[in-house]
C-alpha cells in the first residue's frame, strides 16, 4: 500500500540573518497569501535571536518556525547552548539536530545527535535528523552504509510513536551548487525507507525523507518530484524569498 506524505520544505538560514532579512520573511509571506495556496508544509529555521520574530510574522502565512540545533539536557549550565524547551517555548515546532556543519564544527556524534532528537521530542518539537557521506565515501561506494548507520544511531525509538522528519545531505552537496544526479538520490531515498521501515514497522512509510544540497529553483522540480522525496532542506536559496517561493511552488 502506498502511504501519500504531505511535502515539507524546509529552509535553514544558518548563521545568516539579522533584522534586515525579516524583509524577505514579510516578502515570502506575501507571496504565499496572493499566490496559490502552496502544496507542502513550509518551515523556516532562522537564527535564535529572530526565531520570534518569524513565528510571528510567519504565522499570517502559514510559515512555521524551527531552531537550527538544541541541547540534549533542558536545562543546565551551558553557557550559549539553547534547549529545545527554549525553542518551544519561542514558538518554534520543528529543530534541525544532527546537521553536517554541527557534526564536523562540534564533532557531533549520532548518540549525541540521537539524544539531541529525543530532547527535542521530549519539548514537543519535531526533530529533523540530518545524516549524509562524504564525497570520498560515496566515491568508494559506502555512501549507502554510512547513512545507514547513522539512521540507526541517530534516530531515537520515540519515532516510533512521535514524528520525526529525515533529511539525506550528502556533504559534498552541501552550498556547492553540485548535486547527485537523480538516479542516486532516487536509490539513496529508497534505501532510506527500506531502513525506517525495517525499523518502524507501519510508521516508516510515514516518515519524511527531504532532500538537502544545493535544492535551487533550477533544480527543484525535477529533485522533489523523485519518489520518497517528501521535500526539501535548503540552504543558501531560502535567504532570498523569490529563490525559496520557486522551491516551494515546484512542489
Ligand atoms: O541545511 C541546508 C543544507 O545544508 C543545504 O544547504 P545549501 O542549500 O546551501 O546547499
Amino acid at each position: 500500500m502506498t502511504t501519500t506524505i504531505s511535502p515539507l520544505i524546509a529552509g535553514n538560514w544558518k548563521m545568516n540573518g539579522l533584522r534586515g532579512s525579516l524583509d524577505e520573511l514579510t516578502a515570502l509571506a506575501g507571496m504565499l497569501t496572493t499566490g496559490e495556496a502552496p502544496r507542502a508544509l513550509v518551515v523556516i529555521c532562522p537564527p535564535a535571536t529572530i526565531l520570534s520574530e518569524v513565528v510571528h510574522q510567519g504565522a499570517t502565512a502559514g510559515i512555521l518556525a524551527g531552531g537550527q540545533d538544541c541541547h540534549t539536557e533542558s536545562h543546565g549550565a551551558h553557557t550559549g547552548d539553547i534547549s529545545a524547551g527554549m525553542l518551544a517555548d519561542a514558538g518554534a515546532q520543528y529543530v534541525i539536530v544532527g546537521h553536517s556543519e554541527r557534526r564536523a564544527d562540534h564533532g557531533e556524534t549520532d548518540a549525541q545527535v540521537c539524544a539531541k532528537a529525543e530532547a527535542a521530542i521530549g519539548a514537543g518539537l519535531k526533530p529533523i535528523i540530518c545524516v549524509g557521506e562524504t564525497e570520498s565515501q560515496r566515491d568508494s561506494g559506502d555512501a549507502e552504509n554510512v547513512v545507514a548507520a547513522q539512521l540507526a544511531g541517530s534516530i531515537p525509538e520515540a519515532a516510533s510513536q512521535h514524528e520525526v522528519i529525515i533529511a539525506y545531505e550528502p556533504i559534498w552537496a552541501i552550498g556547492t551548487g553540485r548535486t547527485p544526479t537523480i538516479e542516486d538520490i532516487s536509490s539513496m531515498h529508497a534505501a532510506i525507507r527500506e531502513k525506517l521501515t525495517a525499523r518502524f514497522a507501519e510508521k516508516g512509510p510515514s516518515i519524511r525523507i527531504l532532500y538537502g544540497g544545493s535544492l535551487k529553483p533550477q533544480n527543484a522540480r525535477e529533485i522533489l518530484a523523485v519518489e520518497n522525496v517528501n521535500g526539501g532542506l535548503v540552504g543558501g536559496a531560502s535567504l532570498l524569498a523569490k529563490d525559496f517561493y520557486t522551491i516551494i511552488s515546484a512542489v
